[in-house]
C-alpha cells in the first residue's frame, strides 16, 4: 500500500535539523493525495524520521498543520512543551515544508497537541527496554509518538488515572496473521492498550482532554501513593478537571440461538468490554421466543434506546426489531433510531455487504467509532390483508424460500452450515414454482438520479454518533424518485396503524403446503408500449395502479383506502381494476413487464446480497447499492438442478447474471403472484413469511440508519 510516509520520509531527510534548511518542497500529487488516516499497524511510521524523538530523546518535535487560508498543509518543527492547539507556540527556526494538499486530503489531520511522553507498551515499567521519553503528538486523524502512530478510528477510549502522570490509550488496530496470505486469511481487530507517562499531572489531564474530543475518556481514580523521595505537598494532585461527553443509551438485544448458538458468548465476552470501555450506557435484553424482539422494539419506550439498538444475531433478530419499529404509532420518530448489527448469527449479509465487517469485535468498533449509514427498506405488502414486512436485504421466493423452510430443521444440528446441507436436500428434490410476476422498469431517470444521489453520497462526511432524524442527517435525502407526488399513496399507505404486522402471527410461520408436480413451458408476457402480447386498453392499464411505483392518486382519493384493497380473484388486473374504481391514476401505464411461468427464483434485493459463508467475490446482485432507491430484481427460469448449481457457482464470483436463464433487472415495485397450489413460503431477510396471495415489494420512501462506517483495511 502506498502511503504518503514514504515521500515525507525522503523529504525529510533533506532537511537541516538545525532548521537552516530550504522551505517550502512541494510534495508530489502522489503524496497529496495518499491517505494517511493509519490503520493502526504503524503502517509507514517507520519511514517518518521527521519525529526526532525517536532518535534523540530531546525536546523538539515535528507538527504538521493546515496553512489557514491556502489550504496547504505544512511541516513544522516547534517545541514540545505540551501544547494544546499550540500551533501558534512555533518558535522562529522552526522548519516550514509546504507540501501543497488541498483540503480535501486526508494526509495527516490537523496537529491538536503536542509534548513529550514516556510510552511503556506493557504496563508502566519495563526492566528489558527502561522507558524514553519520545516526542508525541495528537493530530485530528492520528496520534503519534516516536516512531509510532495509532490512527484515531482505531482509538476506542483512554483511561487516566487521578493524581496521575500516567494514562493509557486503549486501541483495536486491524491485524492480520502474518503468515497467512492476505487473499486468504481474514484481517481482524485485536486490543492494542499503551501506557504513557506525562511530564505532570496536569500535562496528563490535557491530553485526556484533548482525547476526549475523539473517544471517551474513563476517569479512574486512584489513591495517591507516596513515592520515595518526594515530600507529601508534591503528591497531592493537581486539580485539572477532565471533561467527557456521558456515553450513548443504547438497547442491545441478543438472540441466543443466532448461528451456533453463542451469540450470548460473543456479546458477553468481545462486545460488552469494548462498549462498556467507551462509556455506552447499555440496557442488555435476550430474547426469549422468535417475534420477542419485534415485541420490544414495537413497545419500548424510546428514549430507553435514543442512541440506537443494536442487534446482536443474524440478519432476523435484525429484521424483527426494523419491523417492531416501524409498525410503532410513532413510526417516524421509530426509524430514526440507528441500528447497530454485531455478527453473531449464521449469515450476516447485511453487516457483511455494506460495512464489509464479519466479527464481532470489528462490528462493536465500527459502533463506537459511530457514524451512521443510510440504508433503504423494502416492503412487502400482502394485498390480502394490506399487511406489509419490511426488510434491509433480499426478499425470495422458490427455491431459497424453500430451503429457509427446511433449514430450521437443521438449526441446532449445523448452525451456519444447515442452509448448505437443506440447499442439497432440496436439490435432490426440486421443485417447481409456479408464478406470475409484474414488475415495473426502472427508468432512466430513476437510474441516472441513483448515479447522483451515490455520488454526492460519497462525499458525505458522516459525523460520528449522530442520533438526529433522518431528514436532518447528512446524506440522508429522500431520494427524488420518491420524494414526488408519485409516491404519495405509498407514503400514507405506510403509516397506517400496525397493521403491518397482521400477516406476521403464528400462522404465517406455519409450512406451506402445495408443490407443484408439474414444470410448465414459460410464458414470457412483455408489456410496453411497444410490445404488447398481451394487449392491453389504456383504460385497462391504467387500471394497473394499485399502491404500486409509479401511480397517482387522483385528487381526493385517498391511498390508504385503497390499502384495503381485495380483489374477487386476486389478479393483478383485477386488483388494478380495484383500485381504478378508487380513483387512481396511472402513470406508468404501458411500462410493466410481466412474465409467468416456472421459475427457482425471484429474488429482490436491497444490495449485494454478499454471504458471510462464502468468498469475498461472491454477490447475488452484483450492481446493487444499499442506498440507490431500486428494487434487483433475479429470475432464475426453471431450467433443472445442474443449471441451478451453475448459478450457485458463478454466484461465488458475481458472474451468474451472465447465464442465458437468468433475467435482471433494477426494477421500482415487483407484483408476484404465486401459482394455485405452488409453494407459498417467501423469506424476507431469512425470516420466513406465508405468501397466500399475491405481494407487491417496493423500495420504501425512507430509509433506516445503520451504525457504522465502511471499513477500510
Ligand atoms: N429466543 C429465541 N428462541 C427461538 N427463536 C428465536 C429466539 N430469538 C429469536 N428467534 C428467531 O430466530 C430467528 C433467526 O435469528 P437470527 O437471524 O438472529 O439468526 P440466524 O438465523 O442464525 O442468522 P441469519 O439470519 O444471519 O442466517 C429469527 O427469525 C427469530 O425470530
Amino acid at each position: 500500500m502506498r502511503t504518503p510516509w514514504g515521500k515525507l520520509g525522503a523529504l525529510s531527510r533533506k532537511i537541516n535539523p538545525l532548521g537552516t534548511s530550504t522551505q517550502n518542497h512541494h510534495v508530489t500529487d502522489t503524496a497529496r493525495n495518499g491517505n494517511s488516516n493509519g490503520n493502526g499497524n504503524g503502517l509507514g511510521a517507520h519511514s517518518l524520521p521527521a519525529v526526532p524523538g525517536e532518535t534523540s530523546p530531546g525536546r523538539a518535535g515535528w507538527s504538521f498543520r493546515r496553512c489557514g487560508q491556502s489550504g496547504s498543509r505544512s511541516l513544522k518543527r516547534c517545541g514540545s512543551t505540551g501544547k494544546v492547539n499550540g500551533l501558534g507556540s512555533l518558535k522562529s527556526g522552526d522548519v516550514r515544508i509546504d507540501i501543497g494538499g488541498d483540503e480535501d486530503s486526508d494526509l495527516l489531520g490537523e496537529v491538536v497537541m503536542t509534548g513529550n511522553l514516556t510510552p511503556s507498551s506493557n504496563g508502566f515499567s519495563s526492566k528489558l527496554a527502561p522507558p524514553v521519553e519520545v516526542s508525541a503528538r495528537l493530530t485530528t486523524k492520528a496520534f503519534y509518538w516516536g516512531l509510532r502512530c495509532l490512527s484515531l478510528e482505531d482509538v476506542v477510549a483512554v483511561s487516566c488515572y487521578t493524581g496521575s502522570e500516567r494514562f493509557t490509550v486503549h486501541s483495536y488496530p486491524w491485524t492480520h496473521t502474518r503468515w497467512v496470505p492476505s487473499a486468504f486469511g481474514k484481517s481482524s481487530r485485536r486490543r492494542d492498550d499503551k501506557h504513557f507517562t506525562a511530564p505532570s499531572e496536569e500535562e496528563a489531564a490535557n491530553w485526556a482532554n484533548v482525547f476526549a474530543n475523539y473517544c471517551h475518556v474513563n476517569v479512574i481514580k486512584v489513591a495517591p501513593k507516596e513515592r520515595k523521595g518526594t515530600s507529601v505537598k508534591e503528591n497531592v494532585a493537581v486539580d485539572v478537571k477532565i471533561v467527557c461527553k456521558p456515553g450513548p443509551v443504547m438497547l442491545v438485544v441478543v438472540n441466543p440461538l443466532s448461528g451456533r448458538g453463542k451469540a450470548s458468548k460473543v456479546f458477553r465476552i468481545k462486545v460488552k468490554p469494548i462498549l462498556e470501555l467507551a462509556g455506552f450506557q447499555l440496557k442488555v435484553v435476550e430474547t426469549k421466543h422468535a417475534r420477542h424482539a419485534q415485541e420490544l422494539a414495537s413497545s419500548i419506550n424510546l428514549s430507553e434506546c435514543e442512541n440506537g439498538i443494536i442487534c446482536v444475531g443474524g440478519d432476523g433478530i435484525l429484521n424483527e426489531v426494523l419491523n417492531g419499529l416501524l409498525s410503532r404509532d410513532d413510526a417516524e420518530a421509530a426509524r430514526a433510531i440507528p441500528l447497530g448489527i454485531i455478527p453473531a448469527g449464521s449469515d450476516n449479509s447485511l453487516i457483511w455487504t455494506v460495512f464489509g465487517i464479519r466479527d464481532a469485535t470489528s462490528a462493536a468498533v465500527a459502533i463506537v467509532k459511530g457514524g451512521t449509514v443510510p440504508t433503504d427498506v423494502i416492503g412487502v405488502e400482502w394485498h390480502n390483508t394490506g399487511a406489509v414486512h419490511f426488510g434491509l436485504t433480499v426478499a425470495y421466493y422458490g427455491f431459497m424460500s424453500d430451503v429457509l423452510e427446511l433449514s430450521a430443521k437443521y438449526q441446532r444440528r449445523c448452525g451456519p452450515l444447515r442452509y448448505f446441507v437443506a440447499g442439497a436436500l432440496r436439490l435432490l428434490c426440486l421443485s417447481h414454482y409456479q408464478c406470475e410476476i409484474h414488475y415495473l422498469p426502472a427508468t432512466e431517470t430513476d437510474l441516472e438520479s441513483v448515479h447522483i444521489d451515490y455520488a454526492d453520497a460519497e462525499n458525505v462526511d458522516i459525523p460520528a454518533q449522530d442520533s438526529g432524524s433522518l431528514d436532518t442527517c447528512s446524506g440522508v435525502t429522500m431520494p427524488s424518485r420518491l420524494s414526488n407526488d408519485n409516491l404519495a399513496g405509498i407514503v400514507e399507505a405506510n403509516t397506517e396503524p400496525s397493521s403491518y404486522i397482521r400477516g406476521l402471527d403464528g400462522k404465517t410461520k406455519r409450512n406451506a403446503s402445495g408443490r407443484l408436480g408439474s414444470s410448465a413451458e414459460d410464458a414470457v408476457t412483455v408489456n410496453s408500449a411497444s410490445s404488447a402480447p398481451r394487449a392491453r386498453t389504456r383504460s385497462k392499464s391504467r387500471s394497473h395502479s394499485f399502491g404500486l411505483g409509479g401511480m397517482v392518486p387522483e385528487a381526493g382519493a385517498r391511498p390508504a383506502a385503497v390499502g384495503r384493497r381485495g380483489s374477487t380473484d386476486g389478479s393483478f388486473d383485477n386488483e388494478m381494476d380495484v383500485a381504478r374504481t378508487r380513483g387512481w391514476a396511472l402513470e406508468e401505464e404501458d411500462k410493466w413487464e410481466s412474465r409467468s411461468g416456472t421459475y427457482l427464483g425471484v429474488i429482490m434485493c436491497n444490495h449485494q446480497a454478499k454471504t458471510v459463508q462464502c468468498m469475498k467475490t461472491q454477490s447475488l446482485a452484483p450492481g446493487a447499492e444499499h442506498d440507490d432507491g431500486l428494487v434487483h430484481l433475479l429470475l432464475v427460469r426453471d431450467v433443472g438442478r445442474f443449471k441451478l448449481i451453475r448459478f450457485f457457482l458463478l454466484m461465488q464470483f458475481g458472474k451468474q447474471l451472465s447465464l442465458p436463464f437468468v433475467e435482471y433487472t433494477k426494477a421500482r415495485a415487483v407484483w408476484l403472484k404465486p401459482g394455485a397450489g405452488a409453494h407459498q413460503g417467501c423469506g424476507i431477510d431469512g425470516e420466513l413469511l406465508t405468501l397466500d396471495g399475491p405481494v407487491t415489494t417496493r423500495m420504501q420512501p425512507y430509509q433506516c440508519k445503520l451504525i457504522g462506517k465502511r471499513q477500510r483495511f
